[in-house]
């Protein structure tokens, strides 16, 4: 069994966003909802992908992306150090002086309860998707691709392994997380709606099950500009594949209670890890 897991329940809270290129009012938005999540007793707090804004303007997006220090960071920083939870700000525009001038990254960053920054990884799949009268959208256009897998880190809820949106797809990255440690895998997300109606709960609840894991989703939902539609309905997996809580198709909060007793008595009743043939893949 996994050494010094914490035997308590430990409550987290899940923020369904709506937001468009008022980067004060979706800061405000992300507020009001870490709150209500802390009035809730989470201790730990999602926030969708692109948390900070959505623009209908690619090149305008970019413009506005952020440096990891800039005071815009500064305040989801502030905000978890406030409520004393920690903070998974699900994807953000991030500026990186690596980059060419006209391209960011899509950055999942996680801050302690202190506003410590614990965890940045870069999207590494790019949602480059043409399906005609339905989804357009082209990342690479304007974001750099990850260049690597972010190590599980330790959080008061259990291991929590990062990845963004579109690299749910993609069983590899999840299983090699699991591989780390990873007891928590998160997609903080902004699903398009076909999409997210075909796939989402399918996607979410095989992770799930596959890597015996929780599997938390921070979900933008609704129109965020005339081009711009998210299929919300966060969710909260656990191990078994069962959805323990889901937002619908509202800005909101879900909540549940990870129990890592349980999956590690679901890790030793069907030890699937070992079962694995590396001899064969
Ligand atoms: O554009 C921004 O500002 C923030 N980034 C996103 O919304 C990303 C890239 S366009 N969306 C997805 O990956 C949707 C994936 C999806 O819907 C699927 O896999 O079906």
């Amino acid at each position: 069994l996994r050494p010094n897991y914490p035997t308590m329940k430990q409550i987290i809270g899940v923020c369904q966003m709506s937001v468009d290129e008022n980067i004060d009012q979706n800061l405000q938005q992300a507020r009001d909802l870490v709150s209500e999540c802390n009035s809730r007793g989470a201790v730990f707090v999602f926030l969708p992908e692109a948390c900070d804004y959505i623009s209908s303007d690619r090149s305008k997006s970019v413009k506005m992306s952020n440096f990891l220090d800039s005071d815009l960071f500064k305040e989801y920083s502030k905000m978890a150090a406030e409520f004393g939870v920690w903070l998974s700000c699900g994807g953000i525009h991030r500026r990186c002086a690596d980059d060419p001038g006209d391209k960011m990254r899509n950055s999942h960053v996680v801050f302690d309860a202190d506003g410590v920054v614990r965890l940045v990884y870069d999207k590494c799949h790019l949602f480059n998707v043409d399906i005609p009268n339905k989804v357009r959208l082209q990342e690479t256009d304007t974001v750099v691709a990850g260049k690597s897998i972010v190590e599980p880190i330790d959080t008061p809820i259990g291991k929590l392994g990062a990845m963004v949106c579109y690299d749910v797809r993609f069983p590899q990255i999840s299983s090699k997380l699991r591989e780390k440690g990873a007891e928590i895998l998160t997609y903080p997300s902004a699903f398009t709606v076909p999409t997210g109606h075909a796939h989402w709960e399918a996607l979410l609840r095989a992770r799930a099950i596959e890597n015996q894991c929780y599997v938390v989703a921070a979900a933008q939902v609704g129109v965020h500009n005339s081009s711009r539609k998210s299929y919300g309905h966060s969710m909260i997996v656990d191990p078994w594949g069962t959805v323990l809580a889901c937002a619908g198709d509202r800005v909101g909060v879900i909540t549940a209670e990870i129990e890592l007793d349980y999956l590690w008595k679901l890790r030793q009743e069907m030890p699937v890890s070992s079962h694995m043939r590396h001899d064969l893949y």
